[in-house]
């Protein structure tokens, strides 16, 4: 089965073009000032119209209030949102409610209870992200090039689709689809030149060994 890629923190129109050429099934768009890869709705909307259709577009937020969220969901055609924060299962139904898209929650895992909590959100959310947990005192909730011990999802079995993320790169993405028998995967610093500046060739090794 090929491994569905989320390719995330694009900033441009031609890091789209570059997204749909490599494969990507997912595009991420990230609004968090603190994120190197915060875009403005402006920006977001543009390139959200220059995807192509079959690209989904998924925007990235951090505990967003619902005036954020309308803001967002008013001026950009989207597939699904992100919840990349501290959500409670009560606030994820309650954006799935309010916005009738598709969810994804991102969970932080570092152990096996870090999984069973993640599982309480498998009932709520349309789809689970399962990344690294940042370090302590770390600017970003995500997006650091941080890897979790994969084989913590070993035999678990879960009642929605998830995506496996955290410091995947294109040399350690084919070993973590592996460990992890994870079916869609996520990634942002690792297929970046800098903070925030996408390549081309990454992405296109990255889908590549995802799949390899
Ligand atoms: O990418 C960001 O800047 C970001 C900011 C705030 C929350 C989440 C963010 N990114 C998400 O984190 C995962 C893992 O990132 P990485 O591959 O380890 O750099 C990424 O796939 C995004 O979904």
């Amino acid at each position: 089965m090929k491994v569905r890629v989320k390719l995330c923190g694009l900033t441009t129109q031609g890091d789209i073009d570059a997204a749909a050429t490599a494969g990507a099934a997912y595009i991420g768009l990230v609004f968090f000032d603190k994120s190197p890869r915060n875009v403005s709705i402006e920006t977001a909307r543009s390139m959200a119209l220059h995807a192509p259709i079959g690209l989904a577009k998924v925007a990235l937020v951090v505990n967003a209030d619902d005036a954020t969220l309308d803001r967002i969901t008013a001026s950009i055609p989207l597939d699904m949102l992100q919840l990349h924060g501290s959500e409670t299962p009560d606030r994820v139904a309650a954006v799935k409610a309010r916005y009738g898209l598709p969810v994804m929650k991102a969970l932080g895992i570092a152990s096996r209870a870090d999984v069973a909590s993640a599982q309480l959100y498998s009932g709520v959310a349309d789809q689970l992200l399962l990344d690294a947990k940042p370090a302590e005192g770390e600017t970003l909730p995500g997006g650091n090039g941080l890897s979790f011990d994969w084989r913590l999802l070993e035999g678990e079995s879960w009642s929605v689709p998830w995506m496996l993320a955290g410091g995947l790169t294109p040399d350690n993405v084919a070993e973590a689809v592996r460990c992890s028998g994870a079916q869609q995967v996520d990634v942002s610093s690792g297929i970046e030149t800098a903070p925030g500046q996408k390549s081309a060739a990454l992405m296109a090794k990255f889908v590549t060994e995802a799949n390899s």
